[in-house]
């Protein structure tokens, strides 16, 4: 088997108390990596300021060689602040009114790529099976192929694809069609990202379908196909029945007194519906005094990418907001939303989530969403909870046992947490037991085997060009 070199901006170096950052790209790619092995080249999160960064630091953990590099301070600006999360973000989560296009921004990410193209380089073997990940590097391969490289190459984009209506909003969308087309397959999270890829592709010109999962694009031929991430089913279910027994948990279910617990986990990020909900909670406590007192919802929001203003922006409107609801809502022995602003390990998470009688899971759009399906894997199959599940997270193509809502209908959803609080305990199960099924089945392994499969099995495309 070849070796994989996976190379992606966020690199979780598993630290000394084994917490990884929040974010589920890094939490899936560790669990992918750790069943094979490899290598991990990426960001180390961390600025050389002014000064060239040092040569790439590998380091070995297991079977996986990490190495990481900094980037000087005019790179995280304008590459990681600049163009990927504040043009390709919004623009993939359909919110143009959002993006601040600058030729400055532009021009540092394609010369970051070029730059990890460059330091990657030396690592790379004949055989090596490549496979980079996410809006960060897309035009990678480009950068590669230009320096010779004929490996493997797979993409696969975390995020959502929009219909070209949005990307074609973006000034430099035909240099990032064109950066795809450089790949041996491309792969996107659901049946609807890559519906609006082939849209984008087909309408405009770039290139042709050519059957099969097939695309022609300037003189080459790739795969373009769609892998739904998973989370390591199996094991994080029993992480969470272990979990519900620990003291943090147990505190936390004294601190309850019987009321039934509510929880949402995402980082604080404009696409994850936040505010939104908790209007829909808001509305729903509000209109039935019945719940006040007997209802807490926990959200646990860890900041993320504070740097970029509308990121900042928010942080301060969702303490205000939960601030807010409580002034006007609570009472001298009820708190109706607990909010944490900052990151909490994954082992509480996951008692945390069985503890639940609701997972609040509401994005206004999410490439897959992982929290959904962790709620799902902990929950006990003799008293599960219920998933309230955005239609626009990904992992609702999947989720069919989770009450689904649209985000931005403030009382539907406030009825569907209704719903899922009243609802009976064999209904729950049989929702509970259709998704677990599902989400044993398709876990994280399954995920990565699907896209590896493809992208060692598909033949070389660049020879079948048109
Ligand atoms: O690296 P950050 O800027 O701190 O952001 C964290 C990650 O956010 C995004 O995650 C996405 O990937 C998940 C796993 O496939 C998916 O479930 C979720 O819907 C996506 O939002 C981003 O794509 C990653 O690159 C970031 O590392
Ligand atoms: O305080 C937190 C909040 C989130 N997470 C983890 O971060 C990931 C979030 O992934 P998701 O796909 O839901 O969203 P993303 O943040 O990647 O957009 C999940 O594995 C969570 O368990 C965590 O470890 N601690």
């Amino acid at each position: 088997m070849s070796r994989l070199v996976v190379i992606s901006n966020r690199v979780p170096m598993p630290e000394k108390n084994g917490t990884a950052p929040a974010g589920g790209l890094a939490v899936a790619l560790q669990a992918a990596l750790e069943e094979r092995g490899g290598v991990w080249m990426g960001w180390s999160g961390k600025s050389s300021g002014t000064k060239e960064p040092a040569p790439l630091a590998l380091t070995e953990r297991g079977n996986i060689t990490y190495a990481l590099t900094d980037l000087t301070s005019t790179d995280v600006e304008e590459y990681y602040h600049g163009f990927a999360n504040r043009v390709l973000w919004p623009i993939c989560h359909y919110r143009l009114d959002l993006a601040e296009y600058g030729r400055k921004e532009m021009a540092g990410y394609f010369r970051v790529n070029r730059f990890f193209a460059h330091r990657v380089a030396p690592l790379i073997q004949e055989d090596d099976v490549l496979w980079i990940h996410d809006y960060h590097l897309i035009p990678l391969a480009a950068e590669l192929r230009q320096m010779g490289f004929k490996n493997k190459i797979g993409f696969f984009l975390h995020i959502p694809w929009p219909p070209a209506d949005v990307l074609f909003a973006m000034p430099v969308h035909e240099e990032i069609m064109r950066g795809l087309t450089h790949y041996d397959v491309v792969g996107f999270q659901t049946d609807h990202d890559l519906e609006n890829f082939r849209g984008c592709l087909v309408r405009e010109g770039f290139g042709n379908a050519v059957g099969e999962g097939l695309y022609s694009s300037h003189g080459r031929t790739f795969k373009g196909g769609f892998y739904s991430i998973g989370i390591e089913t199996a094991a994080f279910a029993e992480f969470a029945k272990r979990a519900a027994s620990t003291t943090m948990v147990r505190k936390a279910r004294q601190s309850l007194e019987g009321r039934d617990l509510i929880i949402g986990v995402d980082r604080l990020d404009y696409s994850k519906g936040i505010t939104q909900r908790i209007d829909a909670y808001e509305s729903l406590v509000s209109h039935n005094p019945a719940y006040q007192g007997k209802v807490t919802y926990l959200q646990i929001t860890p900041k993320s990418r504070s740097e970029v203003p509308e990121y900042e922006a928010m942080q301060r409107t969702v303490a205000e907001q939960a601030g807010r609801v409580n002034g006007a809502l609570g009472t001298v022995d009820w708190v109706p939303i607990r909010y944490i602003n900052r990151s909490i390990g994954r082992p509480v998470l996951a008692g945390l989530y069985r503890l639940a009688k609701v997972g609040l899971v509401t994005p206004l759009r999410d490439g897959m969403n992982l929290v959904a399906k962790e709620f799902v894997a902990a929950q006990d199959p003799e008293d599960p909870g219920v998933l309230v599940l955005s239609r626009f997270a990904g992992a609702a193509r999947e989720l069919n046992g989770a009450l689904l809502v649209n985000p931005y209908d403030i009382e539907g959803t406030g009825h569907a947490i209704a719903r899922a609080l009243t609802m009976g305990k064999e209904e729950r199960i049989q929702r509970w037991r259709g998704m677990m099924d599902h989400l044993l089945v398709h876990d994280v392994k399954r995920w990565c085997d699907d896209f590896l499969v493809d992208l060692t099995s598909e033949g070389d495309h660049a020879a079948l060009a048109t």
